[in-house]
């Protein structure tokens, strides 16, 4: 709910506390080839789990699985994400045609929806915004907007497919502190797919690396990051050390 000071109230979360997501042998395909292949995934309320891997090696793939977005894809497995999602892309994919507000709530019932959507938008700092039309904001507040179209939905999963990927490194690195303030305060679930393995390492409590439909790494975050970073990039396949350091793109793939 909004409250006076502006700011949407977390709902208390009902129900057991299972978890956010719960995978197993999750395998999707296309045109016969193998790209999830047998995969498990526990993803506990509220953990920010970072998804690394080549290009190619499956992240979206299992990240549209997560999000449901793959009834035309075939597969198999088991696959329990019992409370709410919520999508972030790359690209904000806010109507164009649509004020900033009417973007936020589109879809969203209930009368207190603009209420919330203002808060939202003043939570993501772009309160007063409310009336601005999309092509008048920046990247960065464009995707500002996608994460307060996220959150007024309350959601207990956030998946996010590469949401800094097209943002110049400043930004990103606001963004991150936001998304950090946001989770802090709202306490989703986090599966982030980046190539970034810095932004992996600076926002997850869990970092995994997909290679070929499978995880192949599965560390936990936030006490040695060096040690970290060495494991992940070892996992990767990448040799040495750079800042930012990209992940590498598979032979003949794209970046
Ligand atoms: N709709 C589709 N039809 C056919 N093949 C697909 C489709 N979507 C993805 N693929 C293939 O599945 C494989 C995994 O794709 P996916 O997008 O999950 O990889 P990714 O790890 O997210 O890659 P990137 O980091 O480049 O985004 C790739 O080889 C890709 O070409």
């Amino acid at each position: 709910m909004a409250t006076l000071a502006g700011r949407l109230t977390p709902e208390p979360r009902s129900g057991a506390p299972g978890p956010a997501v719960r995978a197993r042998a999750l395998s999707r395909g296309y045109g016969g080839r193998v790209v999830l292949d047998r995969l498990d995934l526990d993803v506990a309320p509220g953990e920010f789990v970072a998804l690394l891997g080549r290009s190619g090696s499956g992240k979206s793939t299992l990240l549209r699985a997560l999000a449901r977005l793959d009834d035309d894809t075939p597969g198999s497995g088991d696959l329990d994400v019992p409370g709410r999602r919520a999508v972030v892309f790359q690209d904000a994919r806010l109507l164009p045609w649509a004020r900033v507000l009417d973007n936020v709530v589109l879809g969203l019932p209930g009368a207190g929806a603009r209420a919330r959507g203002a808060a939202a938008l003043d939570e993501v700092g772009l309160g007063g915004r409310e009336r601005a039309w999309p092509g008048e904001l920046s990247g960065g507040e464009q995707q500002r907007v996608a994460l307060a179209r996220s959150l007024v939905r309350d959601p207990a999963l956030l998946l996010a497919d590469e949401p800094f990927g097209a943002l110049d490194a400043l930004t990103r690195l606001r963004m991150h502190a936001l998304l950090r303030e946001l989770c802090a305060r709202h306490r989703p679930a986090v599966v982030l797919v980046t190539h970034d393995v810095d932004e992996a390492v600076a926002l997850a409590d869990r970092v995994l690396v997909v290679d070929e439909g499978r995880i192949v790494l599965d560390r936990p975050a936030g006490t040695d990051a060096a040690a970290l970073r060495a494991d992940l990039l070892g996992a990767l396949g990448v040799e040495a050390p750079h800042h930012p350091v990209p992940v590498p793109t598979r032979p003949g793939g794209t970046p």
